[in-house]
């Protein structure tokens, strides 16, 4: 399949799931990437703010991390320092975004990438919204050796996702069926 086919057709069936159904398979997802190592050990995270029903990360929020949350700048992202609770403004898709005056997140700063997907493979091949911002954050040379964790819910985890010359693989998938290392 396509990857605009694949898309639109994990994007419908994400969307009909009731969210009573969503919110605890989005906890199961918190509580499996709060019990990893890999969390724990980290300082500074960087997320993202849920929209189209993407599982919820907003319990971890209360854990007392340094959070980077994403802002869309022309074709990149820019990573604000975000504390909970301080307001988020609409902005390009609709998506809440930190303010552009809020203050920015160094690359050597960060220890771990949550990385938000319409799917995500087995080996760490991962489909967004066809925006290429991750593709193109990941594969920077300041970006490209941190660990990603792709996030996504059981049913848009998938032996295989297509695959272009541009895409990288994550280092990891977490479902709410636990989290896998993928490379
Ligand atoms: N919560 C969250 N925040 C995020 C992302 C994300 O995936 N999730 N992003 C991750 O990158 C960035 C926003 N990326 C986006 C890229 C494209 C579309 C979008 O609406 N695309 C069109 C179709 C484009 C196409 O197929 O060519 C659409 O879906 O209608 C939305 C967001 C930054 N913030
Ligand atoms: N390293 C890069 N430099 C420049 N453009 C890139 C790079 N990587 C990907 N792109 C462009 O970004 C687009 C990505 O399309 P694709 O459908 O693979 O996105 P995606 O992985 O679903 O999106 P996203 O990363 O926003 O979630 C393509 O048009 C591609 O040409």
């Amino acid at each position: 399949m396509k990857k605009a086919e694949l898309r639109q057709s994990i994007l419908k069936k994400r969307l009909s799931m009731p969210e009573k159904e969503s919110r605890s398979k989005s906890d199961r997802i918190c509580f499996h990437l709060q019990s990893s190592p890999l969390f724990s050990s980290a300082k500074t995270i960087l997320a993202y703010y849920s929209f189209r029903q993407e599982p919820d990360l907003s319990s971890l929020f209360a854990e007392t991390k340094q959070w980077g949350l994403p802002r869309v700048d022309g074709k990149s992202l820019v990573w604000h320092r975000w504390k909970p609770g301080e307001p988020l403004l609409t902005g390009a898709y609709g998506i809440f975004e930190p303010d552009a005056d809020s203050p920015t997140l160094e690359p050597e700063e960060v220890d771990l990438i949550l990385v938000p997907a319409v799917a995500c493979d087995v080996r760490g091949y991962r489909l967004g919204y066809g925006g290429g911002f991750y593709d193109r954050l990941l594969c920077s040379p300041e970006w490209s050796f941190k660990f990603t964790i792709g996030i996504v819910f059981d049913f848009a985890c998938l032996p295989q996702v297509p695959v272009d010359e541009w895409d990288r693989r994550l280092n990891g998938v977490c479902t709410e069926s636990g989290l896998i290392v993928t490379q």
